[in-house]
């Protein structure tokens, strides 16, 4: 299933939070979004899980407008991982990784034996098994975020939306849920605020920069440290990866600390 923005734009305040997106996410692929702070990534990505109107543009799938279709059936080909992803309720892991299953649900009807294999899966692929009986309210943020991406593969989507998906996961989960993704066939797009795990894992890379979209290309193409320079205002050195290829940036601390540090008291001086 190919994501496609069209366009996209969305205002608020008088001002474009997005600017005429043109983003193409082609079956199986992981599109990386990549930018900083306040660039508009989240709100482009609330507009593909239709938590957010676009002012102008659109949002295809294979091709169809989703404003065309009900959110119960979009439902069904999206699933989304967000940060307003909610797990306020007092309801155990089980029952939260069950939740993904409502968009597909008839009624009140219980579960089929083959939804309930699939909900076991789900939470042994992001190993929360062993929660499955514990209240979401007592979890860690790592567990929480891995059952919530148990929950969205729960809904069998073939399309996944992930605001930083790596938020909150030690490194062994980032690099097992980022692997899971590559193997998934899912069609993926993702925000990602760390740019070697989208080198890693992602096959292209989107930069968004104020709202506009600055850069789309392979990691190769788009990491680049003069692009890094442009829009993160960072000084780093690519290597390559021996076995894959793929671009790793690496930093230079004492040449970005000093200007980080407008505030910073006189040398000498210690708390
Ligand atoms: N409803 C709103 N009204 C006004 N401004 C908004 C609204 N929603 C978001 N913004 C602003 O739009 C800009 C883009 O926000 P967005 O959350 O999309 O950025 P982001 O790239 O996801 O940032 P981050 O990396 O910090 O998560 C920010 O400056 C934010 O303050």
């Amino acid at each position: 299933m190919v994501l496609s923005l069209r366009d996209l734009s969305v205002e608020a305040a008088g001002r474009a939070l997005v600017d005429r997106l043109n983003i193409d996410v082609q079956a199986g692929r992981i599109v990386g979004l990549v930018g900083p702070n306040g660039s508009g990534k989240s709100t482009a990505l609330r507009c593909v899980y239709r938590a957010l109107r676009p002012t102008s543009g659109a949002v295809l799938l294979d091709g169809t407008d989703l404003t065309s279709l009900k959110p119960r059936d979009s439902a069904r080909s999206i699933a989304a991982l967000t940060q307003e992803s909610q797990t306020e309720l007092d309801f155990t892991v089980e029952e939260v990784v069950a939740l993904g299953r409502a968009p597909h649900a008839r009624g009140n009807h219980p579960l089929t034996a083959r939804e309930r294999a699939l909900c076991r899966q789900s939470m042994e692929r992001l190993d929360v098994t062993h929660l499955a009986d514990r209240s979401v309210l007592t979890l860690s943020g790592g567990e929480r975020q891995r059952v919530l991406v148990a929950r969205a593969l729960v809904q069998e989507p073939r399309v996944l939306v992930l605001d930083e998906p790596t938020n909150h996961l030690d490194v062994r989960h980032q690099v097992e849920l980022l692997s899971f993704l590559r193997g998934s066939g899912l069609t993926v797009l993702t925000a990602l605020h760390d740019l070697n795990l989208a080198a890693a894992a992602c096959d292209r890379i989107a930069v968004l920069s104020s709202g506009s979209l600055v850069a789309t290309g392979s990691p190769a193409e788009v990491l680049t440290p003069e692009l890094v320079r442009k829009v993160f205002g960072v000084d780093v050195t690519v290597v390559h990866h021996p076995r894959t290829g793929a671009p790793h940036l690496i930093y230079d601390l004492t040449a970005t600390a000093p200007s980080a540090l407008p505030d910073a008291p006189p040398e000498g001086r210690h708390s």
